[in-house]
């Protein structure tokens, strides 16, 4: 069984990787990631300065799922840079997450990755719900425009954005059409977490994280199907992208109903917060169990492949 994936002409062992956000702060953590058989990681989404985020609890998770309001917190993106130059780009394929307070702050960081040397893949984050003030880009189509066609116009290599989940079928559309002004931007990652969510503690009576009163992006089994549908969506209307499906994954199961959906790449968040780099193995050997069960010898086989009724 083959789990060999080329993403934007580059092959990788396998199609798994962390979700932005999770394991990938301090360059202990990156370090951790590389050494993990993961095939690609990516970085915390930064911003121009060091941020320390929202007040603490800021993530708690449950059965079913994760909640987070983190508030960016972040080194600053000349760390992430610097992470980025020191890498060896040969032996895993590395992202590096933006996600600018402005716009000005978004083209400041660029206008530096683009003269990187040893350049990451820039994943530019339209979806950070947990910002107090900060509404996010990603459901605002005229901003993401705006935002899109600087970025084009600053950086002159491939790039992808980080999508927040849409729940109406208009505005998969309305986001496709945006995104499919762009040739360069040649990979979408969906989803980010659900928004604002409220978990609540029945023996408290309580909300279990701080900030915004306890509302707060939620991830894990909670979000597998709106996942799955915005990985789908994606990839029947941006044929000539490639689409990294984030949301759910817990089991090689779930990887494999992304790659189904038409994924390219698989993320793991919520479920590499609660069981450390150990997942991406358990994961790997799952899916590697489930192709064989149904005779696949390679991920293109089954990719894409979702029958509907
Ligand atoms: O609160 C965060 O730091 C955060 N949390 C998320 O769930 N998604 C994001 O894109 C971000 I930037």
């Amino acid at each position: 069984t083959d789990l060999t994936c080329l993403f934007l002409g580059q092959p990788l062992a396998n199609p798994l990787m962390n979700a932005s956000g999770v394991c990938c702060r301090t360059t202990t953590e990156l370090d951790t990631l590389a050494s993990s058989a993961a095939a690609a990681m990516v970085t915390k989404s930064c911003t121009l300065e060091p941020r320390t985020g929202n007040p603490e609890p800021r993530y708690s998770s449950l059965p079913l799922g994760s909640i987070n309001s983190m508030g960016l917190p972040n080194e600053g993106y000349q760390y992430y840079l610097d992470y980025a130059e020191r890498f060896d780009h040969e032996r895993k394929l590395l992202f590096l997450s933006i996600s600018g307070l402005t716009l000005d702050d978004n083209v400041e960081m660029i206008a530096a990755i683009r003269e990187a040397v040893n350049p990451a893949l820039l994943e530019v984050n339209l979806s950070c719900p947990n910002v107090p003030g900060k509404p996010q880009t990603g459901y605002d189509f005229e901003a993401m425009d705006e935002l899109l066609d600087e970025v084009n116009d600053a950086y002159k290599r491939p790039f992808g954005v980080k999508l927040p989940p849409y729940f109406d079928i208009s505005h998969f559309d309305a986001a496709a059409e945006v995104l499919n002004r762009y040739p360069r931007l040649a990979f979408v990652t969906c989803i980010n977490s659900v928004g604002n969510g409220l978990v609540i503690d029945p023996d408290t009576e309580s909300v279990v994280i701080k900030p915004k009163d306890g509302f707060g992006g939620l991830g894990g089994a909670y979000v597998l199907p709106t996942a799955l549908a915005n990985v789908n969506a994606f990839y029947r209307r941006c044929p000539d992208k490639q689409i990294i499906g984030c949301g759910g994954v817990q089991s090689g199961t779930e990887a494999f109903l992304h790659l189904l959906a038409g994924a390219s790449l698989v993320q793991i968040g919520t479920a590499l917060y609660e069981e450390g780099p150990a997942v991406f193995d358990r994961v790997l050997g799952e899916l590697t169990a489930i192709m064989a069960s149904k005779g696949y010898t390679s991920i293109d086989a089954f990719r894409g492949k979702l029958k509907t009724l």
